[in-house]
């Protein structure tokens, strides 16, 4: 079978290619009627950078007159993790639900792969949108196996065939499957109950996968393994994720893109992490983002050899952290570590500096606190361009 799309040949032929297509992995809730993207380089039907889901003048009006979302508009692309970022109340539950219509729109439109959601089979829409919310919603009388199992019983999945995508998929999230298949939820960690609810919304390989704050009930520690072990599993599998958060790290460290709305659905910026965190383009995006805003700017940055300068002090023999005196105890470091390491390493260090060694362990140079800075302003000026001007540059204060 040839991908109409890419032209590439997956080997899949006759049955093999029905078998994919019924895995899930491609649309399966859309006809295929203009041939079938593969799975490898065109999961789904979008390729990566189309729109997957468009809002267009999209509001909602509660029956009591609250209008929670008023006159959206916003593009989701293919493969891309949008974070929904802002106040408390300020539209951001109410415009992910609207996604799998649990909530209808108002008014204006909300586009899924090109097709009004207002004509979809809400049933259908859902089983190709995976949803995840904070406190999971498992089914309590049912085992991790048979939750995890919900939409492939629902889809005609033959026993083999849920058992080993169940197995699969607990592995996939770590939990080891004959410790966790047989528990129920009670028996489980919050922690534990989060990955199953990941594990369930990923069960059919959803090309969409809406999540309101999906780590909300894990503690700190939690939440960060929990977030890598995350980002791991969408980039493997190319998974469009819509992600509400209260947690701007959160939104920093997993999102491609960061949409922060103000009351009322209204959008106050739509940016990748760095540009948002160096260039908040309205007050409230700066006031929201602001606090800390350096710092986790430094937690999206690495270390690069224009940051290092000529080695000093002890420096030829600093393949070892430390030297006799105490003053190289911070680091060493390397290049290519995450500027938020090589500020912890010269936090340690009394001299202020630490070595810098390359991937063989020679010492190329040192860094300072100096060398931080300028690394945070070469981040804020290579910000793509088109962000909006700064209100209040988050990273000017530290200017030398
Ligand atoms: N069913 C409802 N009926 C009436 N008003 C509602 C309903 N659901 C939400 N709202 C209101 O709509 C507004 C937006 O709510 P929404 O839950 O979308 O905000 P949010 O940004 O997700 O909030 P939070 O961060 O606190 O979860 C709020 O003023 C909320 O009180």
């Amino acid at each position: 079978m040839v991908c109409t799309y890419c032209q590439e040949s997956h080997g899949l032929a006759g049955a093999d290619a029905a078998d994919e297509i019924t895995l899930g992995r491609y649309l399966p809730a859309i006809p295929l009627v203009d041939g079938t993207r593969c799975e490898v380089a065109c999961r789904g039907m979008s390729l990566p950078g189309e729109t997957v889901i468009r809002y267009e003048r999209a509001r909602k009006e509660y029956g009591d007159g609250t209008v929670a979302v008023e006159g959206l508009d916003l593009d989701v692309h293919a493969h891309e993790l949008l974070a929904l970022v802002g106040p408390s109340g300020c539209g951001k539950s109410t415009t992910l639900r609207m996604a799998n219509r649990l909530v209808e729109l108002t008014s204006g439109r909300l586009l899924v792969e090109g097709a009004d959601v207002a004509d979809a089979d809400p049933v259908a829409l859902r089983r190709r949108m995976g949803y995840v919310i904070q406190n999971v919603g498992l089914f309590p009388h049912r085992t991790v196996e048979q939750n995890v199992a919900t939409v492939p019983r629902l889809l005609g999945w033959s026993r083999e065939r849920i058992r080993s995508r169940v197995v699969d998929l607990l592995e996939l999230v770590g939990l080891a499957p004959d410790t966790y298949a047989r528990r129920y939820p009670h028996q489980l960690s919050g922690g534990e109950r989060q990955r199953v609810g990941v594990a369930r919304a990923l069960a059919v390989d959803p090309p969409v996968l809406l999540m309101d704050e999906p780590f909300g009930a894990v503690d700190p520690v939690g939440r960060r393994r929990l977030q890598a072990q995350f980002g791991r599993i969408r980039s493997e599998l190319g998974t469009t994720v819509m992600l509400v958060t209260h947690d701007v790290d959160e939104a920093v460290r997993l999102g491609d893109r960061i949409a922060v709305f103000s009351r009322g659905g209204h959008l106050e910026q739509l940016a990748d992490p760095v540009s948002l965190l160096a260039r908040p383009a309205t007050p409230m995006v700066a006031d929201f983002v602001g606090q800390g805003a350096a710092v986790r700017l430094l937690g999206l940055g690495r270390l690069e050899r224009a940051d290092v300068g000529a080695p000093a002090g002890p420096a030829a023999s600093g393949a070892s952290t430390g030297t006799s005196d105490g003053s190289w105890q911070g680091g060493p470091v390397r290049l290519g570590d995450p500027l938020d390491e090589v500020l912890g390493a010269l936090a340690t260090s009394p001299a202020g500096a630490v070595h810098v060694q390359d991937d063989a362990g020679a010492v190329v140079g040192s860094v300072t606190a100096d060398a931080l800075l300028r690394a945070l302003h070469r981040m804020a000026d290579s910000a793509p361009a088109g962000s909006p001007a700064p209100a209040q540059p988050a990273v000017g204060s530290l200017r030398p």
